[in-house]
């Protein structure tokens, strides 16, 4: 307004300071325009711009030019806007959509064998969602080699191979095979920045400091708890057997996982989320409970956000409840370093420096901030506030419902093999305690030889996913033969194809582990065959916890709650499955939870008939 007043005052003739009537908006959009014109034919003239001779003021008239010169540049600039915004949404669209066809021609990967493309939309989508995990694919290495390409949506092409030595080469180059951005987009939504999400140096930095506090001296100091907590759920199950009077059908994975929820609350954080405290309110648990709940609103919207980057702007009910959610999360989760951080710093004014490798204590994100704070990390290796926060969530997530289905799955499994029950029963009870430390578990045979099998044929993570950040020759470590009859012994890859991580269908394959090897059998750890020694699996040459820099961090966490679960709960009770077996399938998410085909509308599911162990009862069946 002050700029056009300026203009309207050194109008030749003079003239309001202000036009009466001249729309606010007209004044302080033209002012830019206004400032450096002025009509040559009002220059030099002298008569009053109120005169009668003057049909129009020149002050009005110079206001009228301005007008429609203004309208004119604001109906250019609106033109150009409406144009420009389609096509700048247009141009990001094929920024992003014509690499992906235009790969689907050029990868290398078309030159693998593989099955025929069903749909140029879906892909072979439909056909692996609509079958049980890794089934497809199982399918088409018997019917095509070891070394095969499948389209997804859009025809985008996968490498799927169980070629040990790709597979090795694929895990131990985390940084040339990174998670894909829609998988990241997905996680930091709602986990934030943590090791789950991060790539590279900001990666390898969080391990770095992370990775002391998941050290064996430290899940040592966890055991008590796990076996705590295994004991309290013990007592949940026998309460409601006493209630019931008898052997009573019991869903397993619901109580496994709010055991495990409350074992990752105390070790993970000192935090009591009381999940097995029926009905008892916890904040944490509720926000936590509302970031994982399935889409219900909007699921197109939704997908297009994953898909479509600009359109993460538009908040959906769903987007903004999760936001809700996390603040609550990140606030506690800054209210629980807060309190770390104050519990340290007067550890250390009372004592010597804190020190990485003297790192002890029971909560692993003390342990983490421990390690952070101590005087051994350079200054610009340690994690900030954010970092630390962001592995509260990462924490809960890896950490809670793996373990649970990881145990569930190994109660189906004895439920289905009763001599193994009892093998594995009477080898814990010859343990004179309940609460064995971490040392006298490990000293268990058996129960090692049936945790490696559950998890090598039920693995609770069945696959996951990388993409190709650069063009590639990954080695094999046996040729195969490309669609055009030749023998290779790389896998050319491009920039941007996909490669999956056939996690349960690698432990399940005969090349590695024989003609049984669909089958749940302890005993062949005893003696596994020498091709199984040959999988880049960090932990018992299984892929369950995947290898590399990117392997699972929490592996000897998880192997010990796993342990002390099933320690306590096959000591305390005989189990048989509630439901026809041929009714137990697996539904396929991150996790691999069970679902009972007649009772789908129940959800995840294990329902067991669980039955309080008498040794009298059972003699007659050792
Ligand atoms: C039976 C139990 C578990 C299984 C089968 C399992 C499996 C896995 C798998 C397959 C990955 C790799 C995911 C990927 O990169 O796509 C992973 C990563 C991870 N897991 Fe686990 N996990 C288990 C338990 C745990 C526990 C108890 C914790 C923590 C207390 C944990 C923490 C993590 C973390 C932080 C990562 C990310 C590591 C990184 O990217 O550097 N996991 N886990």
């Amino acid at each position: 307004m002050g700029h056009l007043n300026r203009v309207m005052g050194s109008a030749p003739g003079g003239g309001p300071a202000s036009a009466p009537g001249t729309p606010a908006t007209f004044c302080g959009r033209t002012a830019g325009h206004g400032a450096a014109y002025i009509p040559p034919s009002s220059r030099g003239r002298s008569l009053h711009p109120q005169s009668p001779y003057h049909p129009i003021p020149t002050s009005h008239l110079h206001l009228l030019i301005l007008l429609i010169y203004s309208n004119f540049r604001d109906l250019v600039m609106a033109l150009n806007l409406l144009v420009a915004v389609p096509l700048a949404l247009v141009a990001i669209l094929l920024w992003k959509i014509v690499p992906v066809f235009v790969r689907i021609y050029t990868s290398p990967l078309r030159h693998l064998p593989g099955p025929p493309n069903p749909s140029w939309f879906w892909g072979q989508f439909k056909v692996i969602f609509n079958s049980d995990h890794g089934v497809p694919q199982e399918k088409w290495l018997a019917e095509y080699g070891q070394t095969i390409t499948y389209q997804g949506m859009f025809g985008g092409r996968r490498l799927y191979t169980h070629d040990e030595r790709a597979m090795n080469h694929i895990l131990t180059h985390s940084n040339d095979f990174p998670k894909p951005e829609v998988t990241r987009y997905n996680l930091t939504a709602v986990l934030g920045a943590g090791v789950l999400v991060t790539e590279g140096e900001q990666h390898r930095q969080q391990r770095r400091i992370m990775n002391p506090a998941f050290g064996p001296a430290q899940i040592r100091e966890l055991t008590g708890i796990f076996l705590e907590k295994a004991m309290k759920l013990r007592d949940h199950w026998q309460l409601t057997i006493d209630r019931n009077g008898g052997p009573t059908r019991i869903d397993v994975l619901f109580g496994l996982g709010r055991m495990t929820l409350d074992v990752i609350g105390l070790a993970g954080f000192n935090y009591e989320f009381d999940a097995l405290a029926d009905g008892k309110p916890n904040e944490l648990n509720n926000a936590f409970k509302t970031i994982f709940q399935g889409d219900t609103q909007l699921p197109i919207l939704n997908m297009l956000r994953m898909f479509v980057p600009p359109l993460r702007i538009i908040p959906t009910s769903r987007s903004l409840k999760t936001a809700a959610a996390m603040k609550v999360m990140r606030r506690i989760g800054m209210e629980l370093i807060a309190e770390k951080k104050a519990a340290i710093l007067s550890e250390k004014t009372q004592g010597a420096d804190v020190e990485k490798k003297n790192v002890q204590g029971r909560d692993l994100l003390s342990l983490l901030i421990k390690a952070n704070m101590s005087t051994d990390i350079p200054e610009s290796q340690r994690l900030s506030d954010a970092d630390v926060l962001a592995q509260v969530p990462t924490f809960i997530v890896a950490g809670h419902e793996t373990t649970s289905t990881g145990v569930t799955w190994t109660l189906f499994a004895l439920t289905q093999a009763p001599h193994v029950q009892t093998k594995l029963r009477n080898e814990l009870l010859t343990v004179r305690t309940d609460m064995p430390s971490m040392d006298e578990l490990n000293a268990l045979p058996y129960l090692d030889m049936v945790v490696r099998e559950v998890l090598r044929i039920h693995a609770p993570v069945a696959s996951t996913i990388r993409v190709a950040a650069k063009n590639d020759e990954i080695p094999c470590a046996k040729p195969y033969t490309d669609r055009y009859g030749v023998q290779r012994d790389t896998i050319r890859i491009q920039k941007g194809d996909m490669v999956m991580i056939p996690i349960q269908a690698m432990n399940r394959d005969k090349t590695f582990w024989g003609e049984d090897s669909f089958e749940f059998k302890p005993e062949r750890w005893e003696n596994i065959p020498e091709a199984a020694h040959g999988l880049p699996g960090v932990w018992g040459h299984i892929m369950s916890f995947i290898g590399g820099p990117r392997a699972c961090i929490g592996y000897r966490f998880s192997l010990i709650e796993m342990k002390a679960l099933i320690f306590t709960l096959v000591r305390a009770f005989e189990y048989e499955l509630a439901v026809d077996p041929k009714d137990v399938t697996k539904k396929s998410s991150i996790v691999q939870r069970p679902l009972i085909l007649t009772e789908v509308e129940a959800g995840s599911q294990m329902p067991l008939i669980v039955k309080p162990y008498r040794a009298a009862d059972s003699e007659d069946r050792v």
